[in-house]
């Protein structure tokens, strides 16, 4: 035991020893300590005092050891200290005679380096020192010195003028003395090298020498500040590109957003000098910051990268005013201009090759009979331009709403007596032969002649312009008496929806990553199961895990909470398994939601495609593959979903692919709107059969009307014994005559907003009228599509579910409202904004979709453009039935009030308290019928409004009530 100790505590010392000096002290001072200590114990005083002082002396003896190496070391820095201090002092002649010597030794030996030797040496000296022992301390510094001769040797190059063959080395040592030079050591250098390379040679290799030796003296390599200060020169380069490629598309988005600002100005064709005078005045400001005016007139109308740029000329006076307009913003006026510019062209053509601006006026006019509203418009001209002439004009003036006043170059004012927006400058150039309408709002110049409007007829064909030459010979006025034929249905264009960006952020990692967790933490809570698959969709990314054997799939769906947790997800939805697959799908939320652009969805193949006129584009599935379905199939769909989840905007989608798909020929739309904001929109629209009806009660009378069109509809299937629709079509088609026009039957779409409040104000007639269309009306070609809010059982009842069978389940609040719409839990975890679950008849699962978005403005844009281009087509049978319904819906009448009125009011009275609950328990009627008897009685002034969740008010006495009764 005593060995082992002795042993422990001579190995510590040791290892003290190396780690520190301080450390080897105090472990000596305590085994001195416990020596004499242990001595002590032992009782031995004479052998404890030699002992102690053996121990002393052996202690000295160490320290002394110890102390040694490190003076020395400090006196060898000192004196190299010194010396260095000596010979740079002597390099300054400030150390006399000695020192002189010295300094010519030096300078000798080294020539002008002498300067740096000293210190030189002294670093040489500590770095020794410091590195004592290493050999390759020695070898880098021998290196280091030979690097200093090599340096010596490039002096003696440079302070060459002619390499001397004859000189020694001793000449170079007394020449390097006293002049510039590289001392004797240069000399060797150069007597080494001169010879054989030359001067080039030499410094060549005396260079790379000097490199390399620096190199291995300092460990340092030389080559990578290079390749850093090329790799900075790289990036900076680089930055700069990216800064001016910013700039450039910066001012390219600049130029973009200010031709978008440009609106048409004016267009001015005016001819006379004195005005163009004016206006070459004007125009620096009209032109300021416009791309490349140009001069003098264009061959054709100039047309540019989304714009248009016209310019007009008349009898070679350039009047410059340019036409800008920006085709995606305005793409109607685009047109228009487009299309004016055109004839302005065949005009001027005709005008130059006939000399007769008169008639050509009458050509051009009948060659567009597409504008539509027309005016005939007479006039006389001034006396200015007919030389004191009366000339009495007509000319077609097509619709353009922006103009306000049309006053002519040479002052005259026209006024429009129909409506003075309903004019085109451009057109109304034709009537002035040849002199031009400068168009100004608000303003007149002068008046010396006037022109009438008269509403007319639009120019068809040869036999109108006859009749026009004919009038205008007699110099009379005829407004038109032919009815107007229906403009032909133009579609949409696609620019006036948004498209939505191509680019997909990559995700891989982030999923990757997701994939992992999910995987860890079922199999922390023992649930082993694989990720086999990942689709991602535009709002949530489904991640399909295959259980390992013997995993019950009902143990990942109660871990949902915990999924959640880890994967710090909003909500999850699990499809335990996914139909048709042996996986069960977690459907993550996305962190970031991508809209899914209605444009993107119609200009798909499979819209486009699609055969069917009621195709609806839905949006994207989980996959991201576009969901494209056919109303006509469904036959009847069911929109539910919680406020702000997004029924409004899925609405617009369907009337709006209808709209891009089918004529109103085709596709017939009635629209019931009680919120009276959303679907009013529409009015206007060629596809609507009636105003969109607002009215609650009017809409229990369109529903009805579409019962009887249906029922209309049987028999004449009945009379050409057909089945359907289709084959109706079909079958007139092929019976009409030579020269008859079959008219098929149009599809009929009958969309209710908000079928809750329709069932409100008319339950029973309204449930009656659905459930008869929903049974029947399929083969008739009606369809009907009915949104709500509430998914309560009061308003989507047993008989609407069970004749509908598509739904669309929006976000809603809870399982309950979930199971009301699709029979099934699951639309309470949709995330709203879109989000939803398609349900059509036919799918054995529902089917999770995000849904296609149109913005408001879009919807706009796109009946504005159907409104302009082609004139509503409103049923006047329809309308007129509508109006007649209206009053005897059998909810309002006093003859149809229910029997349990008067037993109901006296109730009320009596308890003070008006509910519909209570009436329901008392009278053991349902919801419906106890709602429509407080209806009657708040008709009746019984009691009060509704007040929300308040309780009505009972506003009568009993006395009061039974005098009304009476
Ligand atoms: N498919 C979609 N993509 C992206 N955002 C959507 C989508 N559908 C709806 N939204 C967003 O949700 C908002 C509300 O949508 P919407 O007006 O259709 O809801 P709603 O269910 O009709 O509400 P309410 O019943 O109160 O009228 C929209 O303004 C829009 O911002």
């Amino acid at each position: 035991m005593e060995v082992f100790l002795i042993y422990a505590v001579h190995r510590r010392r040791r290892l003290g020893r190396k780690r520190s000096g301080g450390n080897i002290v105090a472990s000596t001072k305590r085994k001195t300590t416990s020596g004499s200590r242990s001595g002590s114990r032992k009782g031995a005083p004479a052998k404890k005092t030699a002992s102690g002082a053996k121990k002393r002396s052996a202690s000295r003896n160490t320290k002394e050891e110890r102390m040694e190496p490190a003076i020395k070391k400090e006196l060898v820095i000192l004196v190299s200290l010194a010396i260095a201090v000596l010979l740079f002092c002597s390099n300054l002649h400030w150390c006399g005679s000695m020192g002189e010597a010295l300094y010519r030794i030096m300078r000798g030996l080294f020539g002008i380096l002498a300067y740096i030797v000293p210190v030189y040496l002294f670093l040489c000296v500590c770095f020794l020192l410091s590195n004592k022992g290493s050999g390759r301390a020695v070898l880098r510094t021998i290196v280091s010195f030979l690097v200093l001769v090599v340096i010596c040797g490039i002096t003696s190059l440079l302070a060459m003028k002619e390499f001397d063959s004859a000189m020694t080395l001793g000449d170079y040592y007394t020449q390097a003395a006293e002049t510039f030079g590289g001392g004797l050591f240069g000399g060797l250098c150069c007597k080494l090298l001169y010879p054989g390379l030359g001067m080039v040679g030499s410094y060549v290799i005396l260079i790379l020498l000097a490199a390399a030796g620096l190199v291995f003296t300092t460990e340092k390599s030389i080559l990578n500040p290079i390749q850093k200060s090329g790799r900075k020169v790289y990036d900076t380069a680089r930055e700069d590109m990216a800064r001016r490629h910013e700039i450039h598309a910066a001012k390219a988005e600049e130029r973009k957003r200010y031709r978008a600002e440009q609106k048409i100005r004016g267009v001015s064709l005016d001819t006379s000098v004195g005005d163009s005078e004016k206006k070459e005045e004007k125009r620096p400001e009209k032109r300021n910051g416009r791309p490349n005016p140009k001069e003098g007139r264009p061959e054709t109308a100039d047309v540019f990268t989304g714009h248009i740029q016209g310019m007009v000329e008349q009898d070679g006076t350039d009047t410059e005013e340019a036409v800008y307009i920006d085709e995606e913003a305005e793409p109607l006026k685009a047109s228009r201009v487009k299309r004016t510019l055109t004839e302005l062209e065949a005009l001027d053509r005709e005008e130059t090759e006939e000399g007769n601006p008169l008639s050509v006026d009458y050509e051009s006019a009948r060659r567009q009979p597409e504008f539509g509203r027309q005016f005939v418009m007479t006039g006389t001209l001034g006396q200015a331009e007919t030389g004191g002439q009366e000339e009495t004009e007509e000319v077609q003036v097509p619709f353009e709403e922006d103009v306000k006043q049309i006053v002519t170059a040479n002052g005259k004012i026209i006024e429009v007596e129909n409506d003075p927006t309903e004019v085109d400058p451009l057109t109304a150039k034709r009537a002035s032969s040849g002199t031009s309408i400068f168009r100004e709002e608000g303003s007149a110049r002068g008046s010396s002649g006037s022109v009438r409007f008269t509403e007319g007829q639009p120019a068809a064909g040869g036999k109108q312009g006859g009749s026009e030459e004919q009038d205008r010979a007699a110099g009379a006025v005829q407004p038109a008496v032919k009815k107007k034929p229906p403009r032909p249905y133009a579609k949409p264009p696609m620019n006036l929806l948004k498209q939505g960006s191509k680019k997909m952020k990559n995700r891989d990692a982030e999923l990757r990553e997701t994939a992992v967790k999910l995987q860890r933490t079922l199999q922390n809570f023992g649930v082993g199961v694989t990720v086999t698959n990942i689709s991602c969709g535009p709002s949530v990314t489904r991640y399909e895990l295959t259980p390992e054997q013997g995993v019950k799939v009902s143990r990942i769906v109660s871990l949902t909470d915990d999924i959640k947790l880890n994967l710090a997800a909003a909500d999850v939805r699990i499809e335990a398994p996914i139909p048709g697959k042996s996986a069960v799908g977690i459907e993550v939320p996305n962190q970031e939601n991508m809209t899914v652009f209605l444009r993107d969805v119609i200009e798909s193949e499979e819209f486009k495609k699609h055969p069917s006129r009621l195709a609806f584009a839905v949006g994207r599935d989980i996959g991201g593959q576009t969901v494209v379905t056919d109303l006509a199939r469904m036959p009847h769909l069911l929109i539910a979903g919680a406020t702000g989840s997004g029924k409004s905007v899925c609405i617009n989608t369907l009337i709006m692919s209808i709209l891009y798909k089918a004529d109103p020929a085709e596709v017939k739309l009635i629209m019931v709107d009680p919120k009276v904001v959303e679907l009013s929109v529409y009015n206007g629209i060629p596809h609507l059969m009636i105003p969109v009806v607002t009215d609650p009660k009017k809409a229990a009378g369109a529903l009805n009307w579409a019962v009887a069109e249906m029922t209309d509809r049987y028999k004449k299937f009945a009379e050409l014994n057909v089945r359907d629709l289709k084959g109706y079509n079909e079958r007139i088609k092929e019976d009409a005559g030579e020269g008859e026009e079959a008219v098929p039957l149009p599809q009929l779409v009958i969309i209710v907003d908000e079928l809750s409040d329709l069932m409100m104000v008319a339950p029973g007639e309204v449930e009656d009228a659905i459930c008869r269309l929903a049974q029947m009306a399929r083969a008739a070609g009606i369809h009907l599509v009915l949104a709500t809010q509430r998914p309560s059982v009061n308003v989507i009842t047993g008989l609407i579910k069970a004749n509908v069978p598509s739904r669309i389940a929006f976000s809603v609040s809870s399982g309950v409202d979930s199971r009301t719409i699709i029979d099934m839990n699951g639309a309470e975890k949709l995330l709203g904004k879109g989000d939803m679950l398609f349900y059509p008849s036919g799918y054995q699962k529902p089917v999770r979709v995000q849904g296609a978005f149109v913005s408001d403005e879009e919807v706009s844009k796109v009946v504005k453009y159907l409104t302009d281009h082609t004139d509503a087509d409103y049923s006047q049978e329809v309308e007129s039935r509508l109006s007649t319904s209206s009053g005897t819906d059998g909810t309002g009448g006093t003859d149809e009030r229910d029997v349990y009125f008067a037993d109901a009011g006296r109730f009320i009275i009596e308890k003070e308290k008006a509910s519909i609950g209570m009436l329901q328990r008392a009278f053991k009627v349902g919801f419906n019928r106890a709602a429509r008897i407080m209806d009657q009685l708040a008709e009746a002034g019984v009691v009060g409004e509704e007040e929300g969740t308040k309780p009505r008010k009972v506003l009568m006495t009993m006395e009061e009530f039974q005098d009304y009764l009476d």
